[in-house]
């Protein structure tokens, strides 16, 4: 007989980031992680993150809503079944659940945390076993403030923390957000990669002066350019430029990659286990993007350690990362709610090892930041 899941609590956890951080739809001061700890009859417990940004600003999922979504209508479909049979507990959600998928991937990564600890191994092997034990990691740089962000560029690239650099643009008219991106570029030289992220921010004239712009400032890759719907801007983007597009918004899971990848879409995907329905389904969208040629990036919707572990576990799993991660959310907060945070060094972070996850709560630190 099979261990049967006996309690699921979803914990909303609010934590304030290291300086405000500033995308083209929101400024965010604090993050709010969904926590979710799953525990089966036989007394194991597994650990699941659902986190966004800005409340609603981002996406249709808010982490009040997913606390919600998990408290009323997953647990009634979870409690009692088998806690080893992953597969049929994804289907019996998806055919009683559309869409939550910010839920789904936090269930998910603690049924595959849970099961990693039923059988001594760490995640990464529930999935094949992993090709890489540091994963290059970038940083966004989003103060806000061009002359703060090339100091935090200095600083981090002094301490070998990350050699390449995200900056969210978007928010201010074109030719500030041009400037402030070339003075950045022209502060680090060779020595970093600068890429944009515009979060959908223009439309497909804005972005056709802004890709030839930003291609002549020497940036490496612009990030989800046009709206989300908007596949057909994003493929004529895409053959007008050399300088390659990061679909990140467009692109939630394996059809959303097949449909760009058959309109003609070049370039590549920001995979998020958030935006899959967890870590298992994410790579299914990697496999779609690796036959079509398109190249792999690991995103974040800025989890905590427990989020962003689970995304290491499946990205340690893939050949190749050809514009690495950007796991750095955990860093982006003033604390943890983890016993041993993350190990970041060398422009990249060490896969944790261990059985599941690798992650282990602090309780303290989660009754002091835990939602009253
Ligand atoms: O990519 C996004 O849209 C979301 C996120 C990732 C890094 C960051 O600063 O924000
Ligand atoms: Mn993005």
């Amino acid at each position: 007989m099979s261990a049967a899941i006996q309690s699921i609590e979803a914990i909303l956890v609010d934590i304030p980031t290291i300086r405000p951080h500033k995308l083209s739809m929101t400024t965010m001061g604090v993050q709010t992680m969904v926590i979710v700890r799953i525990k089966d009859s036989a007394g194991l417990e597994g650990l699941g993150e659902a986190t966004t940004i800005g409340g609603l600003a981002y996406g249709p999922e808010s982490p009040e809503s997913v606390k919600l979504t998990i408290d009323t209508y997953f647990k009634p479909l979870l409690i009692d079944q088998p806690a080893d049979a992953i597969n049929t507990l994804r289907v019996r959600l998806n055919c009683a659940v559309r869409g939550n998928n910010l839920a789904k991937s936090a269930i998910e990564t603690a049924l595959l945390d849970m099961q990693g600890k039923r059988l001594s191994r760490p995640l990464c092997d529930l999935l094949g076993g992993a090709l890489h034990q540091h994963i290059p990691v970038l940083w966004t740089l989003a103060s806000g403030d061009t002359e703060k962000d090339i100091e935090e560029a200095h600083s981090i690239l002094a301490q070998n923390r990350h050699r390449d650099f995200k900056l969210k643009i978007g928010s201010r008219a074109l030719m500030d957000d041009v400037r402030h991106v070339a003075a950045i570029k022209e502060a680090v030289g060779d020595r970093a990669s600068v890429r944009v992220d515009v979060n959908q921010a223009w439309d497909e004239a804005t972005a056709v002066k802004g890709m030839a712009e930003l291609q002549a400032a020497g940036i490496d890759l612009v990030e989800q350019p046009t709206p989300m719907k908007d596949f057909a801007a994003l493929v004529r983007l895409s053959k007008k430029f050399h300088i390659p597009i990061l679909a990140d918004e467009s692109v939630a899971d394996a059809k959303d990659m097949f449909a760009l990848a058959a309109a003609g879409f070049s370039g590549a995907v920001a995979m998020k286990i958030a935006k899959a329905g967890g870590p298992a389904r994410a790579l299914e969208q990697a496999m779609v993007a690796q036959a079509s040629g398109i190249g792999l990036y690991g995103g974040t919707l800025l989890e905590g350690t427990i989020g962003s572990a689970a995304s290491l576990h499946a990205w340690s799993t893939l050949e190749t990362l050809h514009w690495g991660t950007e796991m750095f959310g955990p860093l982006l907060m003033r604390d943890d709610i983890v016993v041993t945070p993350l190990n970041f060094h060398d422009n990249g972070v060490d896969l944790p090892s261990g059985p599941g996850l690798g992650v282990e709560i602090d309780e303290d630190k989660l009754t002091h930041y835990r939602r009253k």
